[in-house]
């Protein structure tokens, strides 16, 4: 039996029990088993889904185990069954449960008597139904409800307070648009619109920027725009970063943390005689920035290096560079829709952590900027420690920067930029823009 199920089941096991990464476990399982399109699109939603919501599919199933689950595939069974009964309205319980008890039987052992646990359990949910601690315990409440870990769920509401807490965390549970920036000038928009068209892909205009549309599907690596390197894949709130500055065309710019590229060939398409030097830790991931500006038309424009932006003053000379972007590795609370995970694997300590290298990061490459050049500095993540705290405690640290307040896409002039997960299904995000003195 090789069907959507067993693929999902066999990812979340991996997930689950050994910590690997969803969307490299999906992949693996998905090249093993040749399933349909919609088997594939089905199997994505519940391991997607099942992960999303584990805390609030861990709440519903806990007073209905009442054995210890000795079968290492069991819990992930229970939670992927859980997850189908709640939220894949169209599925009849029956079959989701009848599914369980065929997987329960090929997974455990002879005789381990785990097919009649889940028949158990699944039945007994069905009696319960969804169940929720009392809202009078708003943290209880809302991490349960959208599966958050407490600790984030205080987090929100002490910085933001409940009625953002809750559209973010709602939103945070809301699927990714399938966001594309259209890499073009403006007045070539219309004659992608029309080739979108004929490729069959309805879209929207994104409600953060007239660059980006949110197609009605995915796919769209696959049609010859994209290979042609007319559209390319970028969240809305991302790709509004590198509008922040103010280019000439002529600049010599430092991208410190650049993989997998997004930005940096966005950089370059600015450029007419200017160049854009992009580094990345990872040398490995550079390959990838190399890929999307030969895609994009663009790599006489950009040189790449493997070096930690900290030790960026070894290697470039001070005042080297007009423009810097530092798009700085984060906590990624942004990027939730996308990466469910990232509730669970994330904490506070992580968070002022990456604050610091973040702020060691700003410290040690703002001697390369030129006088009266520009630094951006952009996260996507939410946190205030990483964003506004990093930029705050920069500017004490260096006074020869000011502060020069944006105004990005169709947003208004702020002074620093935060990006909620919005509406239009893009990602959060953060944006400052410090002008050194001249
Ligand atoms: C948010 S991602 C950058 C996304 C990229 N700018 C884009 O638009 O596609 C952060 C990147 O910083 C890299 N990184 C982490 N620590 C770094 C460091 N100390 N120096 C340079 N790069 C670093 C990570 O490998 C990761 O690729």
């Amino acid at each position: 039996m090789s069907n959507a199920r067993t693929v999902a089941l066999e990812t979340l096991i991996k997930v689950f029990n050994q910590k690997s990464y969803s969307n490299i476990a999906l992949n693996n399982e998905l090249v093993k088993h040749e399933l349909k399109p919609a088997d594939k699109a089905l199997a994505t939603r519940i391991v997607y889904g099942t992960i999303q919501y584990k805390i609030f599919l861990e709440y519903q199933l806990k007073p209905l185990i009442k054995t210890k689950l000795r079968d290492k595939f069991l819990m992930p069974l229970l939670l992927m069954s859980a997850y189908q009964y709640f939220f894949l309205e169209k599925v009849p319980a029956n079959a989701i449960f009848d599914e369980a008890n065929k997987l329960a039987k090929k997974f455990s052992k002879k005789n381990s008597g785990s097919y009649k646990l889940v028949n158990g359990i699944l039945r007994a949910l069905e009696r319960q139904g969804k169940v929720l601690p009392s809202s009078d315990n708003l943290v209880d409440y809302l991490s349960i409800k959208e599966s958050f870990p407490k600790w984030l769920v205080e987090y929100l509401l002490d910085h933001f307070g409940e009625d953002q807490t809750k559209e973010i965390l709602v939103r945070s549970n809301q699927p990714a648009a399938n966001s594309i920036r259209m890499a073009a000038v403006k007045g070539k928009f219309e004659e992608i619109k029309t080739a979108l068209r004929k490729d069959g892909f309805d879209f929207k205009e994104s409600c953060l920027t007239g660059h980006n549309l949110n197609l009605s599907k995915g796919g769209v690596a696959q049609t010859s725009l994209f290979k042609d390197g007319k559209i390319t894949i970028q969240d809305a709130a991302a790709s509004l970063a590198v509008d922040a500055f103010n280019f000439t065309g002529n600049e010599q710019v430092l991208d410190a943390c650049s993989a997998p590229g997004g930005k940096t060939v966005q950089i370059a398409e600015k450029l007419t005689n200017g160049s854009v030097i992009a580094l990345d830790i990872h040398e490995n991931k550079l390959r990838l920035v190399k890929n999307a500006a030969k895609r994009l038309h663009v790599s006489d424009k950009v040189k790449t290096k493997a070096l930690d932006a900290r030790k960026a003053q070894e290697y470039f000379t001070a005042g080297q560079f007009d423009k810097i972007l530092v798009d700085a590795p984060c906590s990624g609370l942004g990027l939730i829709r996308r990466k469910p995970e990232i509730r669970y694997e994330k904490s506070l300590d992580d968070i002022k952590n990456l604050a610091r290298i973040q702020l060691s990061i700003l410290e040690n490459i703002s001697g390369l900027l030129a006088p009266s050049g520009e630094l951006v500095y952009s996260t996507c993540t939410i946190s205030l420690e990483e964003d506004e705290g990093v930029v705050n405690q920069f500017l004490k640290l260096h006074p020869e920067f000011d502060l020069v307040p944006v105004q990005v896409g169709k947003l208004p002039k702020q002074n620093m930029v935060r990006i909620f997960p919005s509406v239009d299904g893009s990602d959060g995000f953060f944006i400052a823009k410090l002008k050194k003195r001249g």
